[in-house]
């Protein structure tokens, strides 16, 4: 029977507690979008599968925990990532600030290739904006990575901003061997349900 994805790439996705990582991760998976607050506990993964460049990509996106008391636990899945998003609130600019800190956390834990992305969530609230586009385009060029504003509330970019993630990943793979991808440490998945789209290890 032929595979049913050419290539799987584990995604993370990091930031301040309450910018909206998992509401990311659920418009992504399931084209959802609730407004209450459940924060996360430890980590959690959903999967959506793309096309890209004619290629069936898996992507497991692994979500985690905001909080700085999940940080021993969350930062032991940098490591296996191939690629990593991060995440601040337009509305919230010490979640911005903080972006540094979540830099250096990628620096400190992440594999040295790791693609990084920066996103900017939550640009369907213009009136409370507190960070300026500008300044994120600018910490995003010093770093030598993307960024797009994105709402889960919305759906603006957000599909965007996974492929082109994605993507970013899948060319650099293909200079290094084809058919890599499976970073999910195995043990992981025996927690998942039998859909294999959400799984909770907090
Ligand atoms: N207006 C608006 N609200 C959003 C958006 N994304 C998330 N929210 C809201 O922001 C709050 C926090 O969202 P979460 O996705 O739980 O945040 P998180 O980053 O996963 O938080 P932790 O799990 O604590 O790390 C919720 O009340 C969401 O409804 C968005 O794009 N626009």
């Amino acid at each position: 029977m032929a595979k049913a994805y050419d290539h799987l790439f584990k995604l993370l996705l990091i930031g301040d507690s309450g910018v909206g990582k998992t509401c990311l991760i659920i418009r992504f998976a399931e084209d959802n979008f609730n407004n209450t607050y459940i924060s996360t506990i430890g980590i959690d993964f959903k999967i959506r599968t793309v096309d890209i460049e004619g290629k069936k990509i898996k992507l497991q996106v692994w979500d985690t925990a905001g909080q700085e008391r999940f940080k021993t636990i969350t930062t032991a899945y940098y490591r296996g990532a191939m690629g990593i998003i991060l995440v601040y609130d337009i509305t919230d600019e010490k979640s911005f600030e903080n972006i540094q800190n979540w830099m250096k956390s990628i620096k400190e834990n992440a594999s040295a290739g790791v693609e990084r992305l920066l996103l900017g969530n939550k640009c369907d609230m213009e009136a409370k904006r507190k960070v300026q586009k500008e300044q994120a385009d600018k910490l995003a060029r010093e770093h030598g990575i993307r960024f797009f504003e994105t709402s889960a509330k919305s759906s603006m970019n957000v599909d965007e901003a996974f492929s082109s993630l994605a993507r970013d990943i899948l060319l650099k793979s293909g200079s290094r061997r084809s058919g890599n991808g499976n970073m999910a440490p195995s043990t992981d998945l025996k927690t998942c349900d039998k859909k294999n789209t959400k799984c909770s290890l907090g």
